[in-house]
């Protein structure tokens, strides 16, 4: 179906210079052409001085004056000195190709006689008029198409006189005009074929001496009908067959001039009231056109039933209304601008004239088929070239498409939390693992020590029986833990190959600029989650030591109490010789050590870590020649069981599988030891992490040692030999000891005091008051009463020393 297109006539004024009688009556201009589209009627006289043979004529015709300075737009305003190739190629060239492209177009000249209708649309042989540059221009581009397109061009020349239509071409008429589906028909009219614009001419020399003209006073050689040459095209595609007619009319009019100005008496004066009367016609139509009315009367007169199709039907048309700028012609004029004033506003409905052909239906049910697909697919590339110019648009500053990186943010996240996911799980079952192991290595330390403070065999049993089934409760629990931690290690080096392989498709990616520092990013939150981890479970170690060595604390201080009892009582029953003082002192020198030691690196330390009141002294001080070999022995697998215990996060993270920690590092291409890994954090705080563990793992591994050294330091080969079997027995009960170790420890315990008695600088203090400054965990001389009944006694303040060189 072809498309309608609603679009305005167009209208074009050409004003014609002077005549010579217009020169002699020496008539003022009143028209001044403004611009290409407007002109000022009847301009004031100072603004349009006129001139006649280089002087200013004084002239004034103040009957004819009114001064109406109208300012008038139209679409094209020719003046004077503009020719009618120019009027064609602005107005005419354009319709040329609507005729070919089928559309029916239109022409006519309106004006009062004499204005210049006949020189626009004929011309001379000197300056061709409209008709002959377009029929020209049209025989051009027929010839350009010939190859594609087949021309069939046919041509008729009507006039209307006196209501009668006739062919100028054969002379003869009056023909009869009729209606059908195609628009006015002229009954009998034969077209005649043309080949070339210089055939058209002489036809229309041929017309044009057939056109009824009289002399008026206007124009000598005054046309007195309207002349009508219609084009009529029928045009062939010559791949499809398919054809199509199209017309182009360009109508000379008669001039609409008052009867006044043309003077004409009789035969005349009928003419004249004949071609008013058509004109009137085609006013009224106009009028009713531009106003929008539905009905037009069109069948008021012969002329405007003809040019029915160019006002108000299918077609393009171009109303050129000729004027003279003479005030001869002020009314003329004036009502020739105002008729093409009006007949601006007329809307005209373009179709394109339909195809027809002979050609079957299949053709153009396949025509059609490729027509739709070759549409939906310039839409396609319509629809994706916007959406590119959307994306340009939307990377704007930073060069990256957000829409294009937000599946992969997406994607690096969701590969990134799985893996977070299982490596907190993994890490957790292992945390749990280790606090289970390190708890039941704390119990059997405390039970040990408990053992060796019990003297109801009974209650023993009864505590060792709870003890017992507390262990196995935890083995269970830790076996279970062992038992799933295989298959929860496999999913997460899946995950961990999953991210690998993330890795390397963010490489390949066009935005891997900007993905690589995301994914950066994702590593170092996954090492954090990590770290995390970790902390929390030295927290939990660090808890369960805490509690372990308060009960340790609570122990000592009842057998520091056992032992000032043990000391007032040897000392009142006169039984306290020197090996047992050197016992004592020897072991209270190693408080005094341990509560310097203390104080020093509790100052360092970490306000989490544990008090290390019963830390042990250096290495060296260790009465190791107190220990026998299987003493040693002993002490070294415990020592070697704490080992196990410590806490580093690469035992944390690796000690189940090496090879998949090796995986990691090298998946992350992160670090060996979170303490590199700092990014996020301050600098300072892998060197302070460190030491912190290395404290803690001192703290956590060397309680054993303390309970060693506290029991050999209870010894002496005095107290052995002085009858002291409980003691002995209890040692020799707690495994520490052979018979022969014990002795030797006596021995070597028994020089050290010597060693200490020759020392020049050496004060000697109360080991009473000493033990009583260790129990109350403060650097002064002050002690709680041992062996009071109340928990929390009034301190007071003691000088043992004084008072036992008094004794001795
Ligand atoms: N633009 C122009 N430049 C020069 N001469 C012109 C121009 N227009 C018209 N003329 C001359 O004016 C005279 C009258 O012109 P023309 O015959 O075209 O008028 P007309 O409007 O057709 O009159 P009528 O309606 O009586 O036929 C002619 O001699 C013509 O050569």
């Amino acid at each position: 179906m072809p498309s309608e297109q609603h679009t305005n006539i167009k209208v074009a004024v050409r004003v014609r210079p002077y005549n010579v009688r217009e020169l002699e009556q020496k008539q003022r201009s009143i028209i001044k052409v403004m611009d290409r589209s407007a002109l000022l009627f009847d301009p004031d006289e100072e603004d349009d001085e006129f001139f006649f043979q280089g002087a200013k004529q004084p002239y004034r015709d103040i009957t004819k004056r009114m001064n109406r300075k109208l300012t008038m737009e139209f679409d094209r305003v020719f003046d004077i000195d503009n020719s009618n190739q120019d009027l064609f190629e602005e107005c005419t060239a354009p319709l040329v190709d609507a005729v070919l492209n089928g559309y029916n177009c239109s022409v006519f000249v309106y004006g009062a006689t004499g204005a210049g209708k006949t020189f626009t649309m004929l011309g001379s042989e000197a300056h061709p008029g409209l008709t002959y540059l377009t029929m020209q221009d049209l025989f051009d581009k027929i010839q350009a198409q010939n190859d594609v397109r087949k021309f069939d061009v046919g041509v008729s020349y009507l006039e209307v006189y006196n209501e009668h239509v006739m062919n100028l071409l054969t002379k003869s008429g009056p023909l009869k005009l009729r209606e059908d589906n195609n628009g006015v028909v002229v009954s009998g009219l034969c077209l005649t074929p043309i080949y070339s614009a210089e055939e058209l001419l002489k036809m229309l020399m041929l017309g044009n001496s057939h056109r009824t003209q009289h002399p008026t006073d206007a124009n000598a050689e005054s046309s007195r009908s309207h002349a009508i040459f219609q084009v009529h095209i029928r045009i062939t595609e010559r791949k499809t067959d398919t054809k199509r007619t199209v017309k182009l009319s360009m109508i000379d009019l008669a001039g609409s001039e008052r009867a006044a100005s043309t003077k004409g008496i009789g035969v005349r004066f009928k003419e004249g009231a004949s071609i008013n009367k058509s004109l009137l016609a085609l006013g009224n139509c106009i009028n009713k056109l531009a106003d929008g009315l539905k009905h037009i009367p069109y069948r008021d007169s012969n002329l405007t039933r003809i040019l029915k199709d160019s006002l108000g039907g299918n077609c393009r048309t171009l109303m050129v209304a000729n004027v003279s700028m003479s005030s001869l012609t002020y009314e003329d004029t004036y009502n020739t601008l105002k008729y093409a004033s009006r007949a601006k506003k007329i809307r005209t409905t373009l179709k394109q004239n339909v195809l027809k052909s002979k050609m079957p239906t299949e053709f153009y049910v396949k025509k059609i088929d490729e027509v739709v697909a070759e549409n939906e697919r310039l839409k396609e590339r319509n629809k994706a070239l916007e959406a590119k110019a959307t994306q340009l648009e939307r990377a704007g500053n930073s060069g990256f498409d957000p829409l294009e990186l937000k599946p992969w943010y997406s994607k690096i996240d969701a590969v990134y939390a799985a893996a977070r996911q299982l490596q907190e799980h993994v890490l957790g079952m292992r945390s749990k693992i280790k606090n289970i192991n390190y708890r039941q290595t704390l119990k059997k330390e405390l039970e040990e020590f408990r053992k060796l403070m019990c003297v109801d065999q009974r209650v023993c049993q009864e505590d060792f029986r709870r003890f017992a089934n507390y262990m196995s409760t935890l083995t269970s629990q830790m076996e279970k833990y062992k038992e799933e931690l295989p298959s929860w290690l496999s999913k997460m080096e899946i995950a961990y190959q999953d991210l690998e392989s993330l890795k390397r498709e963010v490489n390949k990616s066009k935005s891997y600029q900007i993905l690589i520092v995301y994914v950066k990013y994702k590593d170092l939150e996954l090492q954090l989650t990590k770290q995390n981890i970790f902390n929390n479970h030295v927290n939990a170690i660090n808890q369960e030591l805490v509690e372990n060595l308060d009960l340790m604390r609570k122990s000592f201080r009842t057998a520091c109490e056992v032992l000032n009892q043990t000391y007032d009582r040897l000392e009142d029953g006169q039984k306290l010789t020197p090996e047992i003082e050197a016992v004592f002192e020897r072991l209270l020198r190693k408080m005094r050590f341990a509560d310097s030691e203390a104080n020093t690196k509790m100052a360092e330390m970490n306000p989490l870590m544990v008090p290390v009141a019963l830390r042990s002294g250096k290495e060296e001080e260790e009465p190791t020649c107190s220990l026998t070999a299987s003493a040693k022995k002993r002490q070294r697998q415990a020592a070697q069981s704490d080992d196990d215990l410590h806490l580093s996060m690469e035992d944390f993270d690796s000690q189940d599988t090496e090879s998949d920690s090796e995986e990691l590092h090298r998946t992350f291409k992160r670090p060996r030891n979170l303490n590199e890994t700092q990014v996020l954090g301050p600098s300072s705080s892998s060197s302070s992490s460190s030491s912190a563990r290395k404290a803690l793992t001192a703290t956590v591994t060397k309680p054993r040692n303390v309970q060693q050294r506290l029991v050999s330091d209870l010894i002496s080969d005095q107290n052995v030999r002085g009858g002291n079997e409980k003691i002995k027995k209890a040692l020799l009960k707690s495994n520490h000891f052979t018979a022969q170790g014990l002795q030797r420890t006596l021995a070597a315990a028994s020089l050290a005091k010597e060693n200490v008695k020759y020392n020049a600088n050496y004060v000697r203090k109360s080991p009473r008051a000493l033990m009583a400054k260790a129990l109350a965990g403060t650097s002064t001389l002050t002690r709680k009463p041992l062996g009071s009944a109340s928990k929390e006694p009034p301190l007071v303040k003691f000088n043992r020393a004084a008072s036992f060189r008094l004794k001795k």
